[in-house]
């Protein structure tokens, strides 16, 4: 037969069967339909030896993406995406992520998982009724098709879909952009997070940095620890010190270590405890739930807030409206008891890694139920400058890592107090490319004048100090002249040593007086 008259016969059979099939959807009730099509694949389901598993992109309700279909998407854009010969490409450009490739509709590829041969399919379905309008982006629904033989069952939903979902999981973190969110009307915003301080830009004790990045990756590991524990997976940091020595370049510097996302509590903004708990609730694993300078965000320490709130006075608003509304914007009934609620209890019931950290310069403010071991396992101290912060700094800053000036900042930062906010001011360089010298020496003159400053409050503190135990001294001696004044004119005379000649000649007059005065009443009598 020529290949025409084979196409022009496969042709005609082909809008035979078509004709037969629009027939019977035309004329055939509905109900007979149903019942060929449920046995039909009945019968077609008993001789076919494979099962199949299907993953909507949609879950619930039409609105809810579901998460194992966007995870397995992610799996197989990865995995597969040499087999595939048709891919998708994410927007990268638009959301400033690295470019992501996924398989394209109807496409298909194969995975091997313990010998055992699977394959995935992508497929897309339409809606019925062009009506049907509240899809989100289309009207499309797409799936993913997983088909493998019968007696693979068992290994692929206990062992191979676990897998998958877990895989997908860690490529999702390893490829999303890390987010910082700030809580505004109870309700969280984002910013892309690009904060490029690590634990090598932290300049502290290589001692306590390794201490603390230890602790960090063991906490990350230690998800069946504490499951087996029986204690929630989350872990508290209480980093304390002066302004300016790092608590926020560490935290950065954490979260990145991490790869997690940061979550920046503003207290004063959340009107109650159910508000924080709503908030607390809708933050994603992997996070680190950061409240700074948390002496001052409640009322945890009294005088502090009375002093915030003295501060704030003058500029209060004439309008009682405004009053009110300002009263009301800076009132937050966020409790201790409430606060501790959260730490403790509320993500027990979730298997899902966090951190807190709380930041504070007065540590001593805090109430010790706040900061116990359990609630902040980990109390972390940024110190004033020494030589090693040094060192990593002028590392970072300069390129150095020695110099003939090292030895006289050694000693310097042995004698003064600097944060390493400051001594990095100074090792920045005015101009592209700084010469490191003029920096060092910047630095050394900065040392030089607040050593003079401290020396001379020192001595300004010694004099005043003596000034004021003299003035005390003074102060107790009149004290004690007046007192003594209280007491007999005898007395005071006998205790005050030896008396003055004209005070001794009227003593003398007064006994000559009271002698005559008994001699005279003798004579009377
Ligand atoms: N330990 C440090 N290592 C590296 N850089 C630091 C360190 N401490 C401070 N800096 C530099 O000083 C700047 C201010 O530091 P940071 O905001 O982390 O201090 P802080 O302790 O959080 O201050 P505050 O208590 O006022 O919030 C940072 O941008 C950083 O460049």
């Amino acid at each position: 037969m020529k290949s025409g008259e084979m196409f022009s016969n496969l042709g005609s059979i082909i809008a035979g069967v078509m004709f037969i099939w629009a027939m019977i959807q035309q004329y055939c009730p509905y109900e007979l339909r149903q019942c060929v099509e449920k046995y039909g694949s009945k019968v077609f389901t008993f001789f076919y030896p494979y099962l199949q598993i299907t993953f909507n992109e949609f879950t619930g309700g039409r609105f809810m993406p579901s998460e194992a279909y966007s995870t397995i998407e992610t799996f197989l854009g990865y995995n597969s995406s040499m087999q595939a010969k048709r891919l998708k490409a994410s927007d990268a450009i638009k959301t400033n992520q690295p470019l992501t490739l996924s398989m394209d509709d109807f496409e298909e590829v194969a995975d091997e998982f313990q010998g055992v041969k699977l394959r995935w399919a992508s497929g897309k379905l339409y809606p019925k009724s062009q009506t049907i309008s509240f899809y989100p982006s289309s009207e499309e629904r797409r799936y993913y098709k997983l088909t493998f033989h019968k007696r693979h069952r068992d290994l692929v939903i206990g062992s191979y879909l676990p897998h998958v979902l877990k895989e997908g999981k860690a490529i999702k973190v390893k490829n999303r952009q890390r987010k910082l969110y700030t809580n505004s009307e109870s309700k969280w915003s984002c910013v892309v997070f690009q904060h490029p301080a690590t634990f090598d830009t932290v300049a502290m004790e290589p001692k306590k940095k390794t201490e603390i990045v230890d602790d960090l990756i063991t906490f990350s590991k230690s998800e069946e620890f504490y499951t087996r524990i029986g204690r929630a997976w989350k872990r508290g940091y209480l980093l304390y010190g002066h302004p300016g020595t790092g608590k926020s370049t560490m935290i950065a510097a954490m979260a990145n270590l991490l790869d997690y996302d940061i979550y920046d509590l503003e207290l004063t903004a959340v009107k109650d405890n159910t508000e924080l708990r709503k908030l607390l609730i809708e933050t994603q694993s992997k996070s680190v739930i950061v409240i700074e300078d948390i002496d001052c965000s409640l009322d945890l320490t009294g005088p502090r807030k009375k002093k915030v709130k003295e501060e704030e006075k003058d500029a209060t608003p004439k309008d009682p409206n405004q009053k009110q509304q300002k009263e009301e914007d800076t009132c937050s009934k966020v409790t201790l008891s409430g606060l501790l609620n959260f730490i403790d209890g509320l993500w027990s019931a979730c298997r899902e890694e966090r951190l807190i950290v709380f930041t504070t310069n007065f540590k001593e403010k805090l109430d010790p139920a706040l900061i116990r071991r359990g609630r902040m396992d980990k109390h972390i101290e940024l110190s004033y400058c020494n030589f090693e912060a040094f060192k990593v700094l002028a590392y970072n800053y300069l390129k150095l890592e020695s110099h003939q000036l090292f030895t006289k900042i050694s000693k310097l930062l042995g004698e003064v107090q600097m944060t390493p906010a400051d001594v990095a001011e100074h090792l920045m360089p005015k101009t592209f490319p700084g010469d490191p010298e003029t920096c060092l020496e910047s630095l050394i003159r900065g040392l030089e004048i607040k050593k003079e400053e401290e020396e001379e409050a020192a001595k300004h503190k010694d004099s005043s100090t003596k000034k004021e135990q003299e003035a005390r001294e003074k102060d107790s001696s009149i004290k004690k002249e007046a007192e003594q004044n209280k007491e007999s004119p005898e007395s005071s005379v006998l205790k005050s040593g030896p008396p003055s000649s004209s005070f001794l000649a009227l003593l003398i007059l007064g006994w000559l007086g009271r002698l005559n005065y008994r001699s005279n009443r003798a004579g009377v009598t």
